[in-house]
């Protein structure tokens, strides 16, 4: 009989109850110290070990837990810290890892000449590969050393061993952290750094093996990627330098197929190779066949980034044949780490009970392996009624009449090309909207939410609980709304918002109201740092019920007489920061939602609103890792975002925004979403980004971001001048916009307002200078 044994690749952090965010939050409140946050990671990893082993898992992961970000222990794990922060020596490892992710506020005094006086400034934060998950961006310069800095993986090791559980450690790879980062010095290839690099991971591995540690996993997603060939090639021998020292190693791979890596990674010098089984099942075959008799195969058939039951047959299926060839043992895990889906449906008291039945969370994803691989042995009559459970869960959710709407159907077959053009051409619009609106050269306006104070977020609770009625809970939201639009019309902003204060999330306010969603209660997933999404679950065809943010949007624009500006998402991200359905390609669920967001700008227009914001933050990220899938996705995306925004006569003006991301090798596409206004974040890469803009030479009207809404620091007028300064010299000033880099809901009053006033204050001085020539 095989071997199986099953694992996962890593495990939601935050706790059943979002524990760790509420510690760390209390920790940079200054109301508990290191200690008690301490106490409560390990809290949270002993129960989490203790779920693994409780779910008969071969060994528990330990090296997966991280107070901030994972990537971020690595660069204290290699002792790479960037040397711009400062440290004197005196700081304890704990508050260097919270300066670097979150800044160092007084020293982050940017002068404005050079990168290097960035001092104090926050680590980059970017995506995790094509998920709403943001690491911390390691920085190389040519002085960057490594050294073992930090025991605090050795130490998480022993503390899993005493409580007598078998571990497997897990590292991120060499390659995947030098590539991940970024340079900070021109000229500089972060290549070049491996060597100095491999010898701390030799090391690391040796104190592994030192202390009992039998499987490493060293996570290489990179080899999912197009990649250069100086950086393929450096996998071979740099493998062949860690095989020396290490325990055994699982080479971990996910996200992505591995196409023209596969071989490669089948026959590097390492003992067990993990692939993506659900990203990539057509590989698992050639994987079998490649791979050494001797190496452990470590099938990913579980989704980790979804929360559907898996179809165990199917499941079966494709692991029968991959049993009979590969020789070598057979591990079965999550596809990837289950850091992307949410903790349990234990924690689900109000969603429907069969939607309910056909979902798996992170603790529900562990009992599945244990099924599967009892099936897969020949066990099954230990797992009689979990199988039975789980086919019917299936069957019944392909039978279900709730997922298909004919009305759906008829709509998408309906459609018309010209449903994604504009009535007419943009200079056209614009010569229309600029009689329409009469706004100021530079106009000035901000991305649409404002802070999401305490008080509110405890009134929607308190709503939610029942404990406020309806007609309260509306009269404290127009309340808010009432503050922003005075506060805006106090600072002088011409296109004003409503403030969003009614939006529990972006994503999830939306998916609340729209049909073929459900939403969770407790349904958390890490973003960044303590911050969490709930992504709804699409788990049916879209459509609108009813106007969604008609009456709020109505209600703020009657405070004034500036244009309010409606904010709505649009189909790509709402698709893209949701859990999709996996019976429908995603490109007909983005179809569905671009309808039904049509119908809410239509509606918007009908109550007399004149620019809609439809944004699209999630646009880069949705795209395929590997390049060939680019071109269909982004055709697929920008007709979709069409389709929501060409319902509207030309004088109303379409606004879009996108954050977190490079844009410049998707200009041409952004250009074809034919939004009259665009407005972008810029400010963090000092308006780099927007250099691609006026070299493409971007022929719509643009907002670069003049400043960073990460970090509570207030931006100096003179600031900001400088960076609009550049941006005037890249763009065309007719179609220049003033305007933050991104919603300013995670911020407070008082330095939103500080910030606004400067950015105001930029804009009229800007406006004299191009008014005197
Ligand atoms: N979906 C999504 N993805 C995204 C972004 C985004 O905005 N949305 N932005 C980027 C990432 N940035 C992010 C920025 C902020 C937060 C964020 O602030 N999250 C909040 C939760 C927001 C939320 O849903 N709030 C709810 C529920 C809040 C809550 O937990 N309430 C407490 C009570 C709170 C109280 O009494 O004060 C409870 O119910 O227990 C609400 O406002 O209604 C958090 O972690 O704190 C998340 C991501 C990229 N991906
Ligand atoms: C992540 S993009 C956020 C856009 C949204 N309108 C906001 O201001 O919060
Ligand atoms: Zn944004």
């Amino acid at each position: 009989m095989k071997t199986l044994r099953t694992h996962t690749l890593g495990f939601p952090r935050m706790g059943a109850h979002r524990e760790l965010k509420f510690a760390l939050e209390k920790h940079w409140r200054g109301e508990i110290g290191e200690a008690a946050l301490e106490q409560v990671g390990a809290d949270l990893r002993q129960a989490h070990w203790q779920a693994q082993a409780d779910a008969g898992l071969g060994f528990v992961t330990v090296g997966d837990f991280a107070y901030y970000d994972h990537v971020a222990n690595h660069i204290q794990l290699l002792g790479c810290e960037p040397t711009r922060f400062g440290f004197a020596g005196t700081e304890s490892e704990l508050s260097r890892y919270f300066s670097m992710a979150r800044g160092v506020t007084g020293k982050a005094q940017h002068s404005g000449c050079c990168a290097s006086h960035a001092h104090g400034f926050a680590l980059e934060m970017t995506k995790w590969f094509d998920t709403n998950y943001h690491y911390l961006v390691p920085e190389f310069s040519s002085t960057t050393e490594f050294k073992l800095a930090s025991t605090r993986l050795f130490d998480e090791v022993a503390e899993a061993q005493a409580l007598g559980h078998p571990v497997k450690a897990v590292l991120l790879g060499p390659l995947s952290f030098l590539y991940l980062g970024k340079e900070k010095e021109a000229g500089l290839d972060r290549l070049s750094l491996l060597d100095a690099l491999l010898p701390v991971y030799e090391y690391i591995l040796t104190r592994l093996k030192q202390q009992g540690v039998t499987w490493v996993q060293v996570d290489e997603p990179i080899l999912g990627l197009d990649l250069p060939a100086d950086w393929r090639n450096a996998f071979e021998r740099s493998y062949w330098q860690l095989a020396r020292s290490a325990p055994q190693i699982l080479l971990a791979t996910y996200f992505s197929p591995l196409e023209d890596n596969l071989r490669l990674a089948c026959q590097l010098p390492v003992a067990g190779l993990h692939v993506d089984a659900v990203r990539a099942p057509h590989e698992l075959v050639g994987v079998a066949d490649w791979l050494p008799a001797h190496k452990v195969l470590s099938v990913g058939i579980v989704d980790g980034r979804n929360i559907w039951r898996t179809d165990v047959d199917a499941a079966l299926k494709r692991l029968r044949p991959v049993a009979d060839k590969h020789r070598g043992e057979l591990w079965l895990a999550p596809s990837c780490s289950l850091l992307h889906v949410p903790f349990s449906l234990q924690a689900e008291t109000l969603l429907d009970a069969e939607i309910q039945s056909w979902m798996a969370f992170a603790i529900e994803k562990l009992d599945e392996l244990l099924v599967l691989s009892a099936a897969l042995g020949g066990d099954t009559a230990s797992v009689t009624a979990e199988l039975q459970a789980a086919r019917h869960a299936i069957a019944a959710r392909r039978a279900s009449p709730r997922v298909h709407r004919a009305d759906v159907a008829l709509r998408i077959a309906r459609a018309v090309d010209s449903d994604d053009k504009r009535q007419s051409a943009f200079p056209q619009r614009q010569r229309l909207q600029r009689a329409r609106f009469a706004l100021p050269p530079l106009p000035t306006t901000t991305i649409g939410s404002f802070p999401q104070t305490p008080a509110i977020r405890a009134a929607r609770a308190a709503f939610k609980r029942g404990a406020l009625g309806e007609a309260d809970y509306r009269q404290k939201m127009e309340a808010e709304i009432t503050l922003a639009v005075r506060e805006q019309e106090a600072l002088g902003i011409d296109v004003l918002v409503h403030g969003e204060a009614e939006r529990n999330d972006m994503v999830e306010y939306f998916g609340e109201q729209l049909d073929g969603f459900a939403f969770t209660e407790n349904g958390w997933v890490q973003s960044y740092g303590s911050r969490c999404v709930k992504p709804p679950v699409i788990y049916g065809d879209v459509a609108r019920p009813r106007a969604m943010t008609v009456a709020w949007t109505a209600f703020a624009q009657s405070l004034t007489t500036k244009p309010v500006k409606g904010m709505l998402t649009g189909p790509i991200t709402l698709l893209q920061w949701s859990f999709v359905r996996d019976d429908q390609p995603r490109s007909a669920t983005t179809e569905q939602i671009a309808w039904a967001i049509r119908d809410e700008v239509v509606d918007l227009e009908s109550a007399g609103i004149g620019i809609v914001q439809i944004d699209e933050p999630a646009i880069r990220e949705g795209l395929p890792l590997r390049r060939a899938g680019w071109k269909p996705y982004l055709a697929q995306a920008t007709r979709a975002f069409r389709i929501s925004a060409s319902g509207v006569a030309d004088d109303t003006q379409i606004h879009t925004h996108m954050c977190y991301s490079e844009f410049n090798d998707i200009l041409s596409e952004i250009a074809a979403m034919d939004a009259d206004v665009i407005t972008i974040e810029t400010s963090r890469s000092d308006m780099e980004l927007l250099r691609g803009f006026g070299d493409f030479q971007y022929p719509n009207e643009i907002g670069p971001g003049v400043y960073d809404i990460h970090s509570p620091r207030v931006p100096t007028q003179d600031e900001i001048l400088r960076l609009m300064r550049k941006a005037v010299a890249v763009v065309p000033r007719e179609n220049l916009w003033i305007n933050p880099d991104c919603g300013l809901k995670t911020r407070g009053w008082p330095e939103t307002r500080a910030a606004l006033a400067s950015m105001v204050g930029a804009a009229k001085v800007l406006r004299e200078e191009l008014a005197a020539g």
